[in-house]
């Protein structure tokens, strides 16, 4: 028998006032210096509310002047080196950050809009450290998230390991009804793999969250990962009367490919 289990957290509501925020860039760096992107220190942008998604009563300019209809913000977790900066460039940029790796200080964050059904969706997506000392910073973001990707490195053991203990953190400080999904990382270094595919969609099935394998390197399921979360915070948002219910596992089973055939 499955023994599933579900993830509740304390559901906070409150949080830093939005007023006190200044306004969102295209992206940004906050909680400490910046590692990675220049653009000075942001917060959680004032236009997202602290539960929901914006719904303006028309299109909405973004900072990057694109129009949006709807916006949600998703966080990035895991381990340090698990990928979670190379995932969002590749998702935001279409490119792989090769050479030397340079670890994200505080948190940071990218804009991108999708279409999802004729729906412009604003991703707001912040990239978090994974580094032990930077966890602070990134419990201050959880409770405003309405997805969470939480990634491990399919060549790294360790950070297998370590999914239960992100997903404690997850169930003690984001959302009870955050949208989550674990992704195994890396799956293009095949030589390297230590942690097997049925051991991801094990783990998953074991906390009822859907699963798939990417690859930043090879852009193998990064746009579906993020179309998924997309799709799903849409429909929970604006339900529409005759329109069938959304299954985001059954999407994700659906769509996913294999590492074998080589999606790029
Ligand atoms: N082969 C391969 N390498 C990857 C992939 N994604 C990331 N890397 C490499 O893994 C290292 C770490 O990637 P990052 O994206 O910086 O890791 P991170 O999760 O953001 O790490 P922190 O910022 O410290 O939390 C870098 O050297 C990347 O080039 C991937 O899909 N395949
Ligand atoms: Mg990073």
């Amino acid at each position: 028998m499955s023994r599933k289990k579900t993830l509740k957290s304390k559901g906070s509501s409150s949080s830093p006032p939005s007023s006190a925020l200044p306004p969102a860039k295209e992206s940004g760096q906050a909680g400490g210096a910046a590692a990675r992107a220049k653009g000075g220190s942001s917060r959680p942008s004032p236009e997202l509310p602290l539960n929901g998604a914006v719904l303006p009563s028309r299109p909405s300019l973004s900072s990057s002047g694109e129009f949006y209809d709807v916006a949600f913000k998703v966080m990035l977790v895991g381990d340090s080196g698990v990928g979670k900066t190379c995932l969002l460039v590749r998702f935001k940029d279409g490119a792989f950050l090769a050479g030397s790796f340079i670890s994200t200080v505080g948190i940071d964050f990218r804009n991108k809009v999708l279409n999802v059904d004729a729906v412009k969706v604003k991703l707001q997506i912040w990239d978090t450290a994974g580094q032990e000392r930077f966890r602070s910073v990134t419990h201050a973001y959880y409770r405003d998230a309405h997805a969470l990707l939480l990634l491990y490195d399919v060549t790294n053991r360790a950070s297998f390991d370590n999914i239960q203990a992100w997903l404690t953190e997850i169930h003690e400080y984001a959302q009870q009804d955050v949208v989550l999904m674990l992704l195994g990382n890396k799956v293009d270094s095949t030589q390297d793999r230590v942690v097997k595919r049925e051991d991801g969609e094990k783990l998953a099935k074991e906390y009822g969250v859907p699963f798939m394998e990417t690859s930043a390197k090879s852009g193998l399921n990064v746009d579906l990962a993020f179309t998924a979360i997309a799709k799903e915070l849409k429909h929970r948002s604006m339900k529409l009367p005759n329109e069938p219910k959304f299954k985001l596992h059954d999407y994700v089973k659906k769509e996913v490919r294999g590492s074998g055939c080589c999606r790029s």
